[in-house]
């Protein structure tokens, strides 16, 4: 594989990280990113790096064998590198994965108490793949387990039982993960994810002041 595509993997993701801790979605050190390389390896942040800030020694690569490539020693995967593992296996079209910590993904996953979140019929939604007329879109919602496996377990259950209407997920006051065919996809689903969670925070606290229309 030539310097140039694993060189731009890491320049993708680190752009990506700063945009997305800019914006507070990425605060102390949260979340992680990864893409996918011709060979099926992945680059995936380091655990523990601040994402504002991260250099291209800041990540490890991940072999489908779990063979690690890293710059030093005491450098580990992300703690979550089990999901994104699990994600490039179940969806083989996909070539990044991005999961990121804001505010409001957390306060949308209490909107209910199931395990799918219905998503308002926003013309966004066509930003992720829905073509329909008052789309009834639900956003899959997983139990955040202390243990990494179990989640990404619970993941690799639902999915292969059903299928996916958006390439998404929340774990429930914890974040949210989207992955697509590109990184520049991945980017563009997780700010349309973000739009839609600011949106629907912002109507339940219009619809709870009474301000907003009856
Ligand atoms: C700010 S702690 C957040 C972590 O527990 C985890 O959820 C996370 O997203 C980042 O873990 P990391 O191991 O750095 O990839
Ligand atoms: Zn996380």
């Amino acid at each position: 594989m030539t310097r140039r595509i694993l060189d731009d993997a890491l320049i993708q993701l680190i752009d990506t990280a700063r945009s997305f801790y800019q914006q507070g979605w990425m605060v102390g050190t949260a979340g992680n990113l990864s893409i996918r390389l011709p060979d099926d390896s992945f680059w995936i942040t380091a655990s523990g790096k601040s994402k504002g800030e991260l250099l291209p020694s800041d990540f490890v690569r991940v072999y489908p064998d779990g063979i690690l490539e890293k710059a030093s020693a005491d450098l580990q995967p992300s703690a979550e590198t089990a999901i994104h593992q699990i994600i490039y296996t179940l969806f083989p079209e996909a070539q990044a994965c991005y999961h990121i910590h804001s505010v409001e993904s957390n306060l949308v996953s209490r909107f209910t108490l199931e395990d799918n979140l219905l998503l308002p019929p926003l013309e966004m939604l066509k930003g992720l793949g829905v073509y329909q007329k008052n789309p009834c879109c639900f956003l899959p919602i997983f139990a955040n387990h202390l243990q990494v496996a179990r989640i990404a377990a619970d993941i690799q259950q639902r999915f292969t039982a059903n299928s996916v209407q958006i390439p998404a997920l929340l774990i429930r006051d914890h974040g949210v993960t989207a992955w697509a065919s590109s990184p520049t996809a991945a980017r563009n689903y997780i700010e349309i994810l973000e739009y839609i969670f600011r949106y629907m925070v912002t109507e339940r606290m219009i619809s709870s002041t009474g301000t907003g229309n009856k």
